[in-house]
C-alpha cells in the first residue's frame, strides 16, 4: 500500500514541476488517483485470492479428479390400444421408449484445468413411448470436454473410490426385503402394466414367458459388461482428435461429427405392448421399462508436460525466471509476496544453435510492475558500473548479450534449433507434505518432468537451509524424486555485494562458495552409473543475467534424458 502511496506522491511531484495548464493538471490528478485506486483494489483482490487458496491447503489444484458417469436411462415402453370410431377392439398401439443418451469424452485444446468438469455426469434420458405407435425420442449425447494431456482410467470393482454400477445399486435397494417383496420390486422396475391389470398380468403364462426372456437377456448384458471390464477404459488424450466423417455409412446414418470416446452407453428404450402380440396373446396389457444407462467411475489425471520443473521457496524468483527465459511471454504473476503463483504454469523456451534463447532477445527486464522499482533499477544500472553482478562473475565467460543478427519473433524460427518447456510452480515450503502453505499436490505434474531445477534466493542469510528443506519435501512427496534435480539456480545475485565495496563483495563470494560446497557435499544425487553433483549457477532473473549458461545446461540435461528414454 505504501508503495502505491509513494507512486502517487512521485506522480504528483512530477506534475508539480512542470508548468502548464493548471486545469489539465487537476483533471490528470483525478484520473491518476482513480488509477491508483484500481491498482490498490487489484492488489487486495490478488492477496485475498492467495489467502483463500492457502487456507484450503492446495485442494483446488485440479490435476486429478474422480467422476461418476451414468449413461442416460432408456424411455419406458407404452401400453395402449388403438381407438377409432366403429372399431371397438383396436390393436395394441403403445410406442417403444427412446434410447438414453451416451456419454462421450472429448479432448479440447482450449481447456487447461479439470475444474470445469462436474463430479457427476448423467446422460439425458430417452423419451417414453406413447399411444398410436409413437416411439419415444432418443436422447442426445452428453460430451465431457477435458483438456489435452488428460489421462483417463476406469476404476475397477474392489476400488473403494468406485461408485456402484447399476446392478450393485439395485442389489443395494433390495436389501432387507423378503422374497415376495423383492420379486414385486424387481417386476415394478421392469414392467409397465395396463391400468388395473397388474395382478392379472403376473398370473398369466404369456407374461411369465416374457419375464423369463427378459431376465435371460439381462444376464447376457451383464455378461457382456463383465467381459468389457477385462479391458477397462484407459485413455491418454494427448492430441486433438480429427473430425471423422465416414463416407461409406448409409445415408442418414453417417457420423457427421466426432463426439469423442464413448465411456458410458445409454440404456435401450423399453418395448411397447405391440412387441408382445402373439397368436396366444391377442391383447398384451404390458410393456417393458427402459434399461438403465451404464454407470462407471473414472479417474482423470491431467499431466502437465514440462521438460524442466522449477522448485523453490516462495519469493525465490521462479516466476521471474520463467518470464525472463520466455521474454515475458509466459504470463505468470510476479510479486513481492509469498505464494504469488497458485498453479503450475508452463512456458516454452526457444534456443538457437549458439545457446542464445529468445527471451534474452527481447531486451526487457522483468519488473514487478511498480514504477518506483523500475526507476531505482534504471538509476542503479547507470551509476553502479562495477556493481555486484560483475563482481560475482555473472557475465564472465558466457555473456547474455545476444548475437546482433538474431531477432525475436518470426525471425527466430530460422535460428531455433532446440525448444523445451519449463514449468513454474507454486512455492514449496518446509511442512508442505502436511499441507502447510499450498501443500505439495502440484508436484504431481513434476513427476513427468525430465529434470528438476532448484531456485534459491541467494540474498537470504543461509540459502543452503532452503535447499535442504526443498530436498526433504521432494523426498516426502515421493522417495527418489530429488534424484531428478540437476541444477541449483542461486537467484537474486544482484542484491549481493552492497554498493560494490570490497568487504561486501568478498562476503558475497564467500556465500556463493559456501553454497557450492554445501551442494557438493550434501546434495549429491545417485544415478545408475554412480553419482552426480548439481551445477550451481548464480543468476539475476530480474536483470536477465547469466541465464544463457542456465539455458545451455538445461538443454544438455534434456537431451541426455531424452536419449536415455529412447
Ligand atoms: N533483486 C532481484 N529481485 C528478484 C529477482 N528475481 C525475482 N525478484 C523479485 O522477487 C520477488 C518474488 O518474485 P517471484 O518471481 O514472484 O517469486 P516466486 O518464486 O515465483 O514466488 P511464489 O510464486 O510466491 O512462489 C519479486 O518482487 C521479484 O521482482 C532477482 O534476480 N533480483
Ligand atoms: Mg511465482
Amino acid at each position: 500500500m505504501s508503495r502505491l502511496l509513494c507512486r502517487s506522491l512521485s506522480r504528483q511531484r512530477r506534475l508539480f514541476h512542470c508548468s502548464g495548464a493548471p486545469r489539465q493538471e487537476a483533471s490528470n490528478t483525478v484520473l491518476e488517483t482513480q488509477e491508483d485506486d484500481d491498482d490498490l483494489q487489484d492488489l487486495l483482490r490478488r492477496k485475498r485470492k492467495t489467502e483463500w487458496k492457502r487456507r484450503q491447503g492446495g485442494q483446488s489444484f485440479l490435476d486429478n479428479l474422480i467422476i461418476n458417469v451414468r449413461g442416460g436411462n432408456g424411455g419406458d415402453g407404452c401400453v395402449a390400444f388403438h381407438r377409432e370410431k366403429w372399431k371397438p377392439m383396436g390393436p395394441p398401439s403403445g410406442g417403444s421408449g427412446g434410447r438414453g443418451g451416451d456419454v462421450y469424452i472429448l479432448p479440447t485444446p482450449n481447456l487447461t484445468t479439470l475444474s470445469s468438469i462436474p463430479k457427476r455426469v448423467r446422460g439425458a434420458a430417452g423419451g417414453n413411448g406413447q399411444g398410436t405407435w409413437q416411439n419415444g425420442k432418443s436422447a442426445p449425447p452428453t460430451i465431457i470436454k477435458v483438456p489435452l494431456g488428460t489421462v483417463i482410467r476406469e476404476l475397477l470393482p474392489g476400488d473403494s473410490r468406485r461408485a456402484k454400477d447399476e446392478w450393485e445399486a439395485e442389489e443395494e435397494s433390495l436389501k432387507g426385503l423378503g422374497p415376495e417383496e423383492r420379486r414385486a420390486k424387481l417386476r415394478d422396475d421392469r414392467w409397465v402394466h395396463y391400468p388395473r391389470y397388474a395382478d392379472d398380468n403376473v398370473n398369466r403364462d404369456v407374461f411369465k414367458q416374457a419375464e423369463a426372456a427378459l431376465y435371460r437377456e439381462e444376464r447376457a448384458r451383464r455378461w457382456a459388461r463383465k467381459q468389457r471390464l477385462l479391458s477397462p477404459i484407459n485413455l491418454d488424450l494427448d492430441k486433438t482428435e480429427e473430425v471423422m466423417i465416414s463416407d461409406d455409412a448409409p445415408l442418414g446414418m453417417g457420423q457427421h461429427e466426432w463426439l469423442g470416446h464413448i465411456v458410458a452407453r445409454g440404456g435401450n428404450g423399453g418395448l411397447g405392448n405391440p412387441h408382445f402380440l402373439s397368436p396366444i396373446n391377442r391383447s398384451p396389457k404390458f410393456a417393458t421399462r427402459g434399461h438403465e444407462g451404464e454407470r462407471l467411475t473414472l479417474y482423470l489425471e491431467l499431466k502437465i508436460l514440462a521438460d524442466i520443473g522449477l522448485v523453490g521457496m516462495p519469493n525465490a524468483g521462479k516466476s521471474t525466471l520463467l518470464r525472463a527465459l520466455t521474454g515475458g511471454r509466459a504470463k505468470t504473476e510476479v510479486a513481492g509476496y509469498a505464494f504469488t503463483t497458485l498453479n503450475p504454469i508452463v512456458g516454452v523456451i526457444r534456443v538457437a544453435e549458439d545457446g542464445t534463447f529468445e527471451g534474452a532477445l527481447q531486451g526487457e527486464h522483468i519488473f514487478d510492475e511498480t514504477a518506483i522499482e523500475e526507476e531505482r533499477l534504471r538509476e542503479r544500472e547507470l551509476s553502479d558500473i562495477d556493481n555486484a553482478e560483475e563482481q560475482l562473475r555473472l557475465q564472465d565467460d558466457s555473456p547474455d548479450s545476444p548475437r546482433p543478427d538474431i531477432e525475436p519473433g518470426h525471425d527466430f524460427d530460422v535460428h531455433e534449433t532446440f525448444r523445451f518447456t519449463v514449468a513454474d510452480n507454486p512455492g514449496l515450503i518446509s511442512g508442505s507434505s502436511e499441507n502447510v502453505g499450498l501443500g505439495h499436490s502440484f508436484l504431481r505434474s513434476m513427476e513427468r518432468s525430465l529434470a528438476l531445477v532448484y531456485v534459491v534466493d541467494l540474498s537470504r542469510p543461509e540459502p543452503w537451509d532452503e535447499l535442504r528443506d526443498l530436498k526433504d519435501e521432494l523426498e516426502k512427496y515421493q522417495p527418489g524424486m530429488s534424484d531428478k534435480a540437476h541444477m541449483v539456480i542461486a537467484n537474486k545475485a544482484d542484491l549481493l555485494g552492497g554498493e560494490g565495496d570490497r568487504d561486501a563483495v568478498e562476503e558475497a563470494r564467500e556465500k556463493l562458495r559456501r553454497l557450492e560446497e554445501y551442494v557438493k557435499t550434501e546434495m549429491v544425487v545417485k544415478t545408475p552409473d554412480g553419482e552426480r553433483i548439481l551445477d550451481v549457477i548464480p543468476t539475476s532473473a530480474k536483470m536477465s543475467q547469466n541465464l544463457k549458461k542456465a539455458v545451455v545446461l538445461m538443454q544438455k540435461y534434456i537431451q541426455q534424458a531424452r536419449t536415455v528414454k529412447v
